[in-house]
């Protein structure tokens, strides 16, 4: 057995490393986290108080003298830090390591050499080590944060005891319900943590670890102990402690939500309860975390966890981060990702990312999806025809295969419209975010900015804005949100100094292109103009300034001219929401709205689905390339009026697009 790496620095990493302690009869026993540990990440040959082992060589009569003992030494594995000879009592000399692996190799080497007679003397291990508890542990850890915000907290009551006028009081009452909030959530995390770390302690105990009632294990480990994994899932546990991710808090409560709907879809077979809607600000860990955590417990047993983006951007760049967060925790090809369709695809990583569009083509070959029993569809608040399409094949198929389940994920979508559409299934809410945003509203009217040929003013309007920040604010990527191709390649021209980069970022750029949006260039400011492709899903490392120019373009069909019409509208709320929320990630940020309060309380809430915007033809077309032959009959998640369908199929029958026998038509 090899111990990982030594880790240098934490007391609790230490204490972690314990559990491959093991005891005389082989079996893991409880590591320092709760009574002991022993020290991994001193130095080779430093010399300390106290050893972590002794390996005692006990004897009755027999004695060794220290040539004997040194030529001993000479034939083990690993020589000790330091060794006794002792002339008397039960003990005739020790041996000191630090290392349990070290130990552990020459623990077994004396066995075997007083088994063929080399020695008569009895190997005898005694742990030597001290750890503090895990309070002590959490409390260096997130225990300052929290003595902060209870201090915080004090204050705020002290200052509400005193007379003051309402708004201030309103103010002060606000701001100690986000403080409670915020130690709720540390608490809660503390909380969670623990739990991990428990669960993988009994597992390696091999405690009778019965499920609670509706809940679920964190981890599932297997009988067989690989250390190494065992290790990075730990590891991983404490940089989420660290990290504080607002998901993570939630971590039990949401698989017990899946695990009560797995069970309740056993009880009754037409209880079609396998579908959640998480709802959680943006950054709070959804499209990272949720796929780990149902990795970690099994609860999806064999098949693929699928999770789509509407991007193929954000595909990659999330299949990235789980890779790197999750490196040494499950085997290397465990998470993939196949933002193209290929019919070469297999499902059999644990978790997939690809996009809506992917995963409807493998419907076209598989019609169950039959190796994949977790779908997680992302950024639901898009509504794309791909989305839309995707989410109605699910709920049929959820009729058809019991052990699927469905995660509906976004910040900003209409939950209760999609927990209506999923069989009145639950919402899950996740609490908070990271690091805060504030939002300023810069109308621009008044600048006189004038747009320069197919060029609009409000494009000129966000390269001054960008030039603002970038002469009078800290240091920090400023990502500045645009409509189309030609607009951030004129943004990307005009805003040039030697001080900064300015990148483009939009749809029509190869990937290695896209990528370089997230190098860093030391030495300058990185400010990328981007179309709505950065809108969702994306975290770029260090973008702390978002400007919104609060415009989109976007294609609508128009009945009255039969044509569908390439324009330029304001974002929906929804769509504000996701871009202020790109700043945040990594830190505190600042989102610039170029548009007033009351304009962005005038905006449409959700944006509306694309099959509202296209021609229904287009719809019903995929729908029967999907091959569904009564497009009357699909389950729409927003149900254009059966005339409507009758009109749009009629049309693509007269156009020759489709044949009438390819469809039962009313
Ligand atoms: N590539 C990355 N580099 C650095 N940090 C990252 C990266 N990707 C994710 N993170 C961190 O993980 C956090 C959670 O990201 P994740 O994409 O899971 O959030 P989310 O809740 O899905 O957000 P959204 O709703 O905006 O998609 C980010 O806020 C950031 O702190």
């Amino acid at each position: 057995m090899i111990l990982p790496p030594t880790i240098a620095g934490s007391r609790l990493r230490r204490c972690i490393t314990s559990t491959a302690i093991v005891q005389s009869n082989n079996r893991p026993c409880r590591p320092g986290y709760y009574s002991s540990s022993y020290e991994l990440d001193r130095p080779p040959g430093h010399s300390h108080k106290s050893p972590n082992f002794v390996i005692q060589l006990r004897s009755g009569n027999w004695r060794i003298n220290r040539y004997a003992l040194d030529d001993l030494i000479d034939k083990l594995p690993f020589a000790p830090r330091s060794s006794f000879v002792f002339s008397k009592g039960f003990l005739s000399g020790s041996l000191l390591y630090d290392q349990w692996s070290e130990t552990l190799e020459v623990i077994v080497k004396l066995w075997r050499m007083r088994l063929s007679g080399s020695h008569s003397f009895t190997p005898w291990v005694k742990r030597n080590v001290e750890v503090p508890s895990d309070e002590d542990e959490l409390k260096a850890r997130v225990g300052e944060k929290l003595e902060l915000l209870r201090d915080e907290i004090c204050e705020l009551s002290r200052l509400l005891k005193n007379r003051n006028n309402l708004r201030v009081c309103n103010e002060f009452l606000k701001k100690r319900e986000g403080l409670e909030k915020e130690s709720d959530l540390i608490r809660k995390r503390i909380e969670e943590f623990k739990r991990g770390i428990e669960c993988i302690i009994q597992q390696l105990e091999e405690t009778s670890l019965e499920e609670e009632e509706g809940g679920s294990r964190v981890f599932k480990i297997g009988t067989v102990f690989d250390w190494s994994k065992i290790h990075c899932l730990m590891m991983r546990e404490c940089r989420r402690l660290d990290d504080g991710l607002p998901i993570f808090a939630f971590r039990q409560q949401i698989l017990r939500q899946i695990h009560y709907q797995q069970i309740s879809a056993l009880v009754a077979l037409y209880n079609h309860q396998r579908v959640t809607v998480l709802i959680g600000e943006t950054g709070s860990g959804k499209s990272t975390q949720l796929v780990q955590f149902l990795a970690d417990c099994g609860v999806t047993g064999n098949g693929s966890i699928v999770c789509t983006q509407p991007r193929k951007l954000a595909a990659n760049s999330l299949a990235q981060r789980v890779k790197q967060e999750s490196e040494g925790c499950y085997e290397d090809t465990s998470i993939i990702c196949y933002p193209s369709y290929s019919s070469g695809h297999k499902f059999d990583s644990k978790v997939v990312f690809m996009t809506d569009h992917c995963l409807l083509q493998h419907y076209m070959v598989d019609k169950t999806l039959s190796k994949i029993s977790c779908i997680i569809v992302d950024e639901a608040h898009e509504r794309s025809l791909d989305t839309d399409l995707l989410l109605a094949l699910i709920k049929n198929l959820l009729l058809q295969r019991l052990d699927l389940r469905l995660v509906i994920m976004s910040a900003t979508a209409d939950a209760a419209q999609l927990a209506d559409y999923f069989f009145g299934c639950g919402t899950f809410h996740v609490a908070g975010r990271t690091f805060p945003v504030d939002i300023e509203y810069v109308p621009c009217e008044s600048t006189g900015c004038l747009g320069v040929g197919p060029i609009s003013s409000y494009v000129c309007d966000v390269v001054k804005m960008v030039t603002e920040i970038h002469e009078t604010e800290g240091e920090g990527t400023i990502l500045a949100f645009l409509t189309s191709q030609i607009e951030v390649e004129w943004a990307c021209e005009k805003f040039q100094t030697l001080s900064a980069i300015s990148l483009p970022l939009h749809g029509k750029l190869s990937y290695e292109e896209q990528h370089r949006v997230f190098l860093s260039y030391p030495g300058k400011r990185k400010v990328i103009f981007t179309t709505n492709v950065a809108e969702t899903s994306l975290t770029i490392p260090g973008v702390k300034y978002v400007v919104d120019s609060g415009m989109v373009k976007e294609s609508r069909f128009e009945p009255g001219t039969c044509m569908s019409i390439l324009r330029i509208c304001n974002v929906s709320q929804s769509s504000a929401k996701q871009r202020a929320g790109r700043a945040g990630r990594t830190g505190p940020g600042r989102c610039y709205r170029l548009y007033s309060e009351s304009d962005f309380e005038g905006m449409s809430h959700h944006q509306d689905p694309e099959i509202r915007k296209v021609h229904l033809g287009v719809a019903v077309l995929r729908i029967l390339a999907l091959g569904i032959k009564n497009v009357h009959d699909f389950d729409f998640v927003d149900a254009p009026s059966p005339k409507a369908i009758e009109m749009a199929t009629r049309n693509l029958v007269q156009l020759g697009a489709v044949w009438k026998k390819m469809m039962l038509m009313n």
